[in-house]
């Protein structure tokens, strides 16, 4: 029976300790094996001396794991349990079988219009389901992002994950690229720098820009990086195409009411174009003539 059918307790005892997977700024994650099912999963394992006590980052393990727990959508990866032990903390994850995005991106330079299009309609489709549930995922970016067997996408890391509305209170640390206007500098929208979903839909702008140029729209000095992000002040090479150019510049807009929202963007001219299968390939999946 597969792990979510399991007894809610788990322990260390319960799974055979593969290779290391990956590492990360508290801990690494191993390719286990539940014992007496078999089932393959990955073993995310925090060390808690290293989440200095009462700074954000134990809070942020504790909503990543109360909030990645309770989901379920195939381009979200699933939390089956989790469990502790006098100095780790273990996080039960779904295995992806072909690892990190990023390493993919950095390998290829920069994907194929057709492969980013799927990309971000998958990222769509995910984010679609968080904010319904009101989660704001807050950290978009390909380092988060892990691939599937079938070459799915798969949200991982919900550490900067919220509940919307928010008001963040934890320093932010590591790369801006992909904050939104709001996010970098605050009182910009007025009120007492809260924001909410939308912060999504400028990152999705981001990770649609990075998948087909091979680089952040921002990067540059931090500095600089702040005021270009400030001031939307990107340029897009003229070999990305009138269409993706048209929705990357309806993601990447200051007020945050005015991006476009995330059904529209499953609708773009651009996704319909690489991500509706042809008539043929509809009905062959129906049944209907076509075969
Ligand atoms: C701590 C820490 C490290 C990381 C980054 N990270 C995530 C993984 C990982 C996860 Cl969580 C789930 N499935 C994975 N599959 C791979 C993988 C598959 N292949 C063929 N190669 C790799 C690598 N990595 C996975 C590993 N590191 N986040 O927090």
């Amino acid at each position: 029976a597969p792990l979510y059918n399991q007894p809610r307790q788990f322990h260390l005892g319960m799974f055979e300790i593969g290779r290391p997977l990956g590492k990360g700024k508290f801990g690494r994650v191993y390719l286990a094996r539940e014992r007496s099912s078999g089932f393959i999963c990955a073993l995310k394992v925090l060390y808690k001396a290293e989440l200095q006590h009462g700074s954000g980052v134990e809070k942020q393990v504790r909503r990543e794991v109360e909030i990645q727990s309770n989901l379920r959508h195939p381009n979200i990866l699933k939390m089956y349990g989790h469990f502790h032990d006098s100095k780790r903390i273990f996080l039960i994850l779904e295995f992806a079988g072909r690892g990190e995005l990023y390493k993919h991106l950095r390998r290829e330079n920069r994907f194929p219009e057709w492969k980013a299009a799927q990309y971000v309609a998958q990222m769509a489709s995910a984010l679609r389901y968080l904010h319904r549930k009101h989660v704001i995922h807050r950290d978009i970016k390909p380092e988060n992002i892990l691939v599937g067997i079938h070459g799915e996408l798969k949200i991982s890391d919900f550490g900067w994950s919220v509940h919307a509305p928010n008001h963040r209170r934890t320093t932010l640390c590591g790369t801006l690229d992909y904050l939104p206007p709001e996010m970098v500098k605050p009182h910009g929208n007025g009120n007492d720098n809260s924001y909410d979903e939308k912060v999504d839909l400028w990152s999705l702008g981001v990770l649609t820009y990075e998948f087909l140029v091979g680089e952040a729209p921002f990067e540059d000095t931090m500095v600089m990086t702040h005021r270009r992000i400030a001031r939307a002040d990107m340029t897009i090479p003229s070999f990305v195409s009138p269409e993706a150019r048209d929705l990357i510049k309806k993601l990447l807009v200051l007020d945050p009411d005015k991006r476009l929202p995330l059904d529209a963007v499953q609708q773009h001219p651009w996704i319909i174009k690489h991500c509706v299968k042809g008539e043929r390939a509809t009905n062959r999946e129906k049944g209907r003539g076509g075969e």
